[in-house]
């Protein structure tokens, strides 16, 4: 059994994900942590490993980039091969003035424009939130190890290009700490499957000022979020 975007076999996949956005970034992952990583699926060049962590089995998959892109691997991830926890490893830009370049985001919330949301519940503003199992290993991994974090709402945009600065000063003003575009649509799904699911994500630029890491760096620089979400996975 096949779907229309992933070609692996019943099996292929582990129960624990990894799922960064860039393909790239998937391979670099399973070369960097997996022992014995063997790729599962290709198809549209959107690359998945299944390999072990000390002893465990772990899968990564990359989402694509937005929302319906990561909406159609998270289903069919959980529908067709069992998956039953899943870590978005991402890139975000920073949106409070105190978070810095490097620091992980570990997302509590996610809020979100896209239209995705307005159709998980008809008539109500449905909460995208994290499993706490995740989020509470995450956080209890990044302390032991030292690793820079903050813990708090992100915002799932649809926009990677905004023209809407009033929009962003907002969210900051609410205490949103980055944005980036997949983590509301996987808490979505995995609430509507009864899985859990968490976004750990690495701040590669900021929104308010003139600071970004090169493409090189955002597809390199994942290592302490991938400890960090491996601790969630894992534990
Ligand atoms: O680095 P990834 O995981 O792709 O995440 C962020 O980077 C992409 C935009 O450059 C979007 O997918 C956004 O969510
Ligand atoms: O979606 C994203 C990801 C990284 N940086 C941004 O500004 N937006």
């Amino acid at each position: 059994m096949t779907t229309p975007h992933i070609s692996a076999e019943p099996g292929d996949f582990a129960p624990l994900v990894l799922m960064p956005g860039d393909p790239r970034r998937a391979r670099l992952i399973a070369q960097t942590f997996f022992t014995s990583p063997r790729l599962v699926t290709e198809v549209r060049g959107i690359e998945g490993y299944t390999g072990t962590v000390n002893g465990t089995e772990v899968s990564v998959l990359a989402s694509g980039m937005g929302m319906p892109s990561m909406s159609i691997y998270a289903t069919e991830l959980i529908r067709f091969y069992g998956a039953k926890r899943i870590v978005r490893v991402g890139t975000a830009g920073g949106m409070a003035p105190e978070v810095q370049l490097g620091e992980l985001v570990i997302a509590s919330a996610a809020h979100t424009d896209s239209s995705m949301a307005a159709f998980r519940v008809p008539g109500v503003h449905f909460s995208h939130a994290p499993a706490f199992s995740l989020l509470e290993r995450a956080v209890s991994t990044a302390r032991e190890q030292g690793i820079a974090h903050r813990v708090g709402p992100i915002f799932s945009s649809d926009t990677f290009y905004s023209d809407r600065p009033e929009q962003t000063a907002a969210l900051a003003a609410h205490g949103t700490l980055a944005v980036e575009m997949e983590a509301a649509a996987l808490y979505g799904i995995a609430a509507a499957e009864g899985v859990e699911a968490l976004a750990v994500c690495n701040v590669t630029d900021h929104l308010l000022r003139e600071e970004a890491m090169s493409s090189e760096e955002r597809e390199t620089r994942f290592e302490p979020m991938v400890e960090v979400a491996l601790g969630a996975l894992l534990s």
